[in-house]
């Protein structure tokens, strides 16, 4: 789907097609459709959502479910799918999944008004909802443990404005930004949809972008950015007369927000869900990462896309829905303010010394529902009973934890204040002992997925409901004792009251005892079947018609109460949407303190210097790999790049932990400014403002870039980009061109790294050459991982030492991979001979030397047959002789025989 070309602007336009010969449904079915050009339009008829034309080709096959036929539009066969109602979210997801768009068309009326109207008229049908990628609100369709963002990107003279949005919670944010570190903070947010204007998709420089995300960018009218309309916008949603209040915003961030607010009203269909006032993110308040850093670090994924294996789902330990999405928000965006780093490790710090209290927390956050996503699936309009009893269950969590934290509780910290985090989250978390008060007593325990289903408020709540319960179930019992009597009074014992939903109430008997029933005017006759005949009566009739009456008022009351009921709750969004808030930062700091409890983590000392020292420091994901393999414990390494050594330069053998020892640095300076503990057994980090990670490459065949050409580009954005205050890691640049090339490559990087960027860094290598820049570098110094050479075997030791290597024992590593004998033993010929002269004299006559291969091959042969050992004369004699021996035809006697004569050769 080229979505460029697509536009979303639903503006009704003239018809494009005929609507001659069509019936008055598929005249309403076209106009509606010509609307939502973009979108598969599920249309609703009665229990099913339909699909014709097109949207049932691709909706049949997206779906793998019936393409069927119905009627005929000028001639030709209408293709039609369809969806029950009561399951269209399980379709509805996988349409989401596969990029579709869906215009969700409901009737507006009952078919009895429509029918009012004239046999041949048409029911009402009306969009109701635009359902994109980002504007998701069913639990169902969304990851519980994911932010699901809605993005919008701006641009006004020269400047970025990003705004992102979650449509399940409510959060909103803007921050202005430079139009190069665009990339970046989409990478950050992973947003499930993006908006841009077609304007700004038209800039070459946004190639890039557009390349990346084309599958979630929607492309919107250059007038839905404009930044006036959106001011009026944003003022008109917060009723406020003006819009500092929520910080200062520049124009290209209040245009994005504006954009955000429109389309989440034309999706919507005017229903706007709450959201909260849009906070503003200052430019470098968060660590910098490129997309290529984060693949690299697999922060939140792995390469091949899988949370299991990430760096986050070796660290979760939350026990809330949206205490896993602010842990996955938080280590997107590392902060880079030391103080707020701070604030959040000491609650991390308090949880850590308190275990008593860790643990009631824990325990108490586990039964707390989502009233996040709760609170705004009721503010859309789309919530149910159950909604009202997360709200329920969640604020009475809350005051539980309230209660919990308050008490004092001694640490071993000897800490007597509480942390001003724990104080800002109680704070927050706010009381709500009124709403909690009122939906106890409003809500019953067994609920229904929809209001419109009944039966949810408890008896007792409301009196007149309960009123008309018992008409309706006082009712009930004069109908189950009609049975009796009707039975005594025509002797017939099989005489049963039924009921069904197209005849309500009737009294049925077998068809031999009707006659009798026939005599008496009392039974009316209502049907015949087979074997039975059915029957009613004027009380009968009566009494069902109070039945169906209170059901119906009671139904109808119902509703009025949950609306009643939302609206209370609504009426404390802002104050429920901070204390969900709260919970889940709670949720975190637990988690996190757990994490270190569990794997022997640290709190980090952060400041705003330049240090980055590391003692014992360890990879968590490959540990934790390690641990569950079962494998030899990880090995912790220090890493102190300060002063003389702010530039590492790193030498090893292929598999001796470089990439590792590379990736674990980066994953614990992420970890300390997200606030978390970190595994080392020390650290003192100065913040970083920006990390960049290359280690490992791959083609981006998407961009048309060899992996050369995608090293080489992400090598120059750090070289442009990292500062004093950033780190750098970079692994084997240049190993992908021709030996010369690569080296100089990788030489010139590093005397840029240390004269121009001056960051910290780590440079792995296998070029050896470049260790001689240590004497001329002030600050680069030589590490080398140690190995062990053992009985001709080479032994990794995991261990990071001073100095350099002399070999990179790839040879080695590629045995152990199992690569053919003979290659191997050429190879070392061939690595010999380059050992010992000058480069290009020794290729040509390693090339003169081309019949060596079969030579190589015949020897590995011969080194196989020498090294199995010769066999003696005697065990040559024995082994005759076993050979010669026929046991199908010896008897047992002669069996014994050859035993003892095979014994004696033995000698
Ligand atoms: N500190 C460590 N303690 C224990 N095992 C480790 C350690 N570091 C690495 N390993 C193990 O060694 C394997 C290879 O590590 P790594 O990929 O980091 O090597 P490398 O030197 O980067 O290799 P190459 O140069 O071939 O890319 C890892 O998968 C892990 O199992």
């Amino acid at each position: 789907m080229n979505k460029i070309a697509d536009t979303s602007d639903t503006t009704p336009t003239a018809p494009s097609f005929s609507l001659e010969g069509a019936t008055p449904m598929m005249i309403q079915f076209l106009e509606i459709k010509e609307q939502y050009q973009d979108c598969l339009l599920f249309y609703r008829m009665g229990d099913f959502y339909e699909l014709f034309f097109d949207d049932a080709v691709k909706a049949a096959e997206a779906l793998d479910i019936a393409l069927t036929k119905r009627g005929k539009h000028q001639g030709n066969e209408i293709p039609m799918a369809g969806v029950p109602v009561h399951s269209h979210e399980t379709y509805l997801q996988r349409l989401i999944r596969k990029g579709f768009r869906v215009a969700v068309c409901e009737q507006m009326e009952d078919p009895a008004e429509a029918k009012k109207r004239g046999a041949k008229s048409v029911v009402k049908r009306g969009v109701v909802r635009l359902i994109t990628p980002g504007t998701l609100t069913e639990d169902s369709l969304l990851d519980a443990r994911r932010h699901n963002y809605l993005a919008a990107v701006s641009e006004v003279r020269g400047k970025v404005g990003l705004a992102w949005l979650d449509m399940s919670t409510g959060d909103f944010f803007v921050q202005p930004c430079e139009m190069a570190g665009l990339p970046a903070a989409l990478a950050r947010l992973d947003p499930g949809e993006i908006l841009f204007s077609e304007k700004m998709l038209n800039r070459s420089d946004v190639f890039d972008i557009y390349a990346e995300y084309k599958n979630i960018i929607t492309p919107q009218p250059t007038a839905r950015f404009d930044a006036e309309n959106a001011q009026l916008r944003l003022k008109k949603l917060y009723q406020v007369e003006a819009l500092d209040a929520f910080g200062g915003f520049e124009i290209a961030e209040l245009s994005a927000a504006g954009a955000l607010i429109d389309y989440v009203d034309l999706t919507q269909k005017g229903q706007m869900p709450r959201l909260s006032p849009p906070t503003r993110v200052a430019e470098g308040a968060a660590m910098e990462i490129d997309a290529a850093t984060r693949r690299s670090l697999e922060l939140i994924q792995t390469q091949s896309g899988e949370r299991k294996g990430s760096l986050l789902s070796v660290i979760d330990r939350t026990r809330t829905g949206a205490g896993a999405r602010l842990l996955a928000a938080r280590l997107s965006a590392p902060l880079t303010n030391a103080d707020e780093v701070n604030k959040r490790l000491d609650l991390v710090e308090y949880f850590h010394d308190r275990d008593a209290l860790r643990s009631d927390l824990r325990s108490a956050l586990g039964e707390c529902p989502d009233i996040e996503r709760a609170l705004s699936r009721l503010s859309v309009g789309r919530g149910g009973p159950r909604d009202l009893a997360a709200m329920r269950d969640g604020l009475s969590c809350s005051f539980a934890i309230g209660n919990l934290l308050a008490k004092p509780d001694g640490g071993n910290d000897g800490l007597t204040t509480q942390p001003e985090a724990l104080g800002d989250h109680l704070t927050a978390m706010g009381h709500h002992g009124d709403l909690i008060d009122l939906l106890r007593r409003a809500i019953s325990e067994n609920l229904p997925l929809l209001a419109r289903d009944g039966g949810f408020i408890a008896g007792g709540y409301h009196p007149p409901l309960d009123d008309l319960r018992m008409l309706s179930s006082e009712s009930k019992k004069l109908i189950a004792n009609l049975q009796a009597r009707y039975t005594e009074q025509t002797g017939i014992t099989n005489l049963k009251v039924k009921h069904n939903n197209v005849l309500g109430y009737f009294i049925e008997v077998s068809a031999k005892t009707a006659d009798k029933m026939m005599e008496e005017d009392e039974f009316i006759h209502r049907q015949t079947m087979a074997n039975a005949v059915r029957f009613t009566t004027v009380e009968l009739s009566e009494l069902e018609s109070k039945v169906s009456k209170a059901g119906d008022q009671a139904l109808a009351l119902e509703l009025e109460l949950f609306e009643e009921l939302v609206s209370a709750v609504l009426a404390k969004a802002d104050d429920i949407a901070k204390c969900a808030q709260a919970l889940a930062g709670l949720d975190v700091s637990a988690a996190l303190s757990e994490l270190a409890r569990d794997q022997g983590c640290v709190r980090p000392n952060i400041d705003t210097s330049l240090a980055f020292d590391i003692q014992g420091g360890r990879h968590p994901v490959v540990e934790a790999a390690l641990r569950e393999n079962g494998d030899a414990p990880f090995v912790a390494n220090d890493c102190r790049l300060e002063d003389a050594q702010s530039l590492w330069l790193i030498t090893g053998p292929n598999m001796a932990g470089k990439s590792t020892f590379l990736r674990q640095n980066a994953l614990i300076a992420v970890l300390a400014q997200i606030g978390a503990f970190v595994p080392a057994a020390k650290a003192h980090i100065g913040v970083i403002d920006r990390l960049f990670s290359r280690v490992g490459a791959a083609d981006d065949l998407a961009r048309g870039r060899s992996t050369f050409m995608v090293e080489m580009v992400e090598t120059a954005s750090i070289l442009n980009q990292a500062t004093a205050r950033s780190l750098v890691i970079l692994d084997e640049i240049g190993r992908g061109t021709a030996t010369f090339d690569g080296l100089s490559i990788a030489w010139a990087v590093v005397e840029n790294l240390h004269e121009i960027n001056q960051c910290r860094g780590l440079f792995a290598t296998h070029y050896h050459e470049l260790t001689a820049l240590a004497a001329k570098l002030e600050h680069l110094s030589c590490h080398t991982m140690l190995i062990k050479e053992w009985q001709g075997e080479v032994v990794f030791l995991h261990e990071v030492g001073a100095g350099s290597a002399d070999r990179s024992y790839g040879i080695h590593v590629a045995q152990l991979a199992g690569l053919p004998k003979p290659v191997i033993k050429r190879a070392e010929q061939v690595l010999k001979t380059l050992e010992k002269g000058e480069q290009g004299g020794a290729v040509s006559k390693l090339a003169d030397d081309l019949p060596l291969f079969a030579v190589a091959i015949e020897q590995a042969a011969k080194e196989e047959r020498a090294s199995t050992p010769a066999l003696s004369d005697s065990q040559k004699a024995l082994l005759d002789a076993v050979a010669d021996l026929d046991p199908d035809n010896m008897t047992p006697r002669e069996a014994l025989d050859a035993l003892y004569r095979l014994r004696s050769l033995k000698d």
